[in-house]
């Protein structure tokens, strides 16, 4: 292969170490929330260097769930592909590149960003590589419920980033893809089954059955109903989040329950695919509506102090109306003109 081609394709090798299709979704959570948290618009270069570390780190956590999970990967379909299972990556490289994503992430956060994003970022970082990767996934069918909180930490080190702190609002919008997982994940070991039964990968459907799997997923997304809902309560979002919270959370609701009483594949991978639609614009409406506000209260504020200057103006022509009368030794001037 020619040089440059070369260093493209393994460019390009490397880069889907990182996931990128479930990435941009943690960083779509991660940059809502940092709107949320701002109610409208963050500090720019806070949001920037905020936004790549949780690219770096999600990137570096998301390699060593690839390194350490390079023998069941290569017994699925749609897993199989990968760079260390086809070998185009070795191992070694692979834990090179994920320690200096980390690394570089844990720096920016910390020094460009806080240390409590950074912390954050640690923390979901070794929640899904060593806790979830290492010994939920291979060891029990609750793996996603307990390791998917993993998936709640962007939204963390997003507030984190802003405020430098965690409101109960930044908990609520962790428990949103906390709760948001179970539904995301079993629809889609509902028509995998086979493949994560050949991996003797303990998910949900494998072990408890299709049946109990889809009981389970109405009751998290009951969980995930209420607490979208909940996030209204707070003040922190408005109604374009309530109105698309109600909305969203009844077309993922009806998936759900279509999937529950469907004898085939075809309503759980509707609801597989609607559960990302689902929380991305469930995040595209929070920081809409925080922009929104942001704007018009600017907008309101402006036009407030538009007013206050006009009626100051005023009042500083009539005195100078008044000096000229009286210094012209006129009548002396008493009413307003
Ligand atoms: C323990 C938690 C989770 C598990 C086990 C899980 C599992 C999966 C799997 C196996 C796929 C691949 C589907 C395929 O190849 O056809 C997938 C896709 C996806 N997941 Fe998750 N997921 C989890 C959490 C999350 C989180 C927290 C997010 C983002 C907030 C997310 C976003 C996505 C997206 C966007 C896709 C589609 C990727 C694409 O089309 O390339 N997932 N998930
Ligand atoms: C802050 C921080 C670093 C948080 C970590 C967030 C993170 C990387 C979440 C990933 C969630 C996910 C892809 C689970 C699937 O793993 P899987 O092994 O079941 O899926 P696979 O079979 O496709 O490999």
């Amino acid at each position: 292969m020619h040089g440059v081609q070369r260093f493209l394709f393994l460019a390009r090798e490397f880069a889907q170490l990182t996931k990128p299709g479930i990435l941009r979704l943690l960083v779509i959570t991660q940059f809502c929330t940092m709107l949320v948290a701002a109610g409208g618009v963050p500090d720019l270069w806070t949001a920037i260097w905020a936004t790549l570390g949780t690219v770096m780190i999600c990137g570096s956590a998301n390699t060593i769930n690839m390194v350490w999970d390079q023998d069941i990967d290569g017994l699925m379909g749609r897993t199989a592909h990968r760079p260390l299972v086809v070998g185009t990556i070795k191992p070694a490289h692979a834990l090179l590149f994920s320690g200096a994503l980390g690394l570089g992430a844990v720096l920016i956060l910390t020094f460009l960003v806080n240390p409590l994003a950074a912390l954050m970022g640690i923390a979901g970082h070794a929640y899904y590589a060593v806790i979830y990767t290492m010994w939920l996934k291979r060891s029990t069918p609750q793996n996603i419920v307990i390791g998917g909180a993993a998936g709640a930490f962007p939204a963390l080190i997003g507030w984190a980033a802003v405020t430098g702190e965690l409101s109960l609002t930044a908990w609520l919008i962790f428990a949103i893809v906390f709760f948001w997982t179970p539904p995301h994940f079993w629809a889609l070991a509902l028509y995998k089954d086979v493949e994560y039964g050949k991996a003797n990968v303990p998910m949900m459907p494998n072990v408890r059955g299709h049946h109990t799997t889809k009981l389970q997923m109405l009751i998290y997304m009951l969980l995930l109903l209420g607490t979208s809902l909940a996030l209204s309560l707070t003040g922190d979002v408005g109604l374009i989040y309530l109105v698309a919270a109600v909305i969203l959370g009844a077309g993922f609701t009806y998936c759900c329950i279509r999937a529950a009483f469907d004898t085939t594949d075809y309503w759980a991978k509707r609801t597989f695919a609607f559960s990302i639609i689902y929380l991305g614009l469930l995040f595209a409406a929070m920081s809409f509506d925080s922009l929104q506000t942001h704007y018009f209260t600017e907008r309101h504020y402006l036009a407030a102090i538009e007013r206050d200057a006009d009626r100051m103006r005023a009042e500083q022509d009539i005195d100078e109306i008044r000096r000229l009368h009286n210094s012209a030794s006129a009548p002396v001037l008493t009413s307003t003109p």
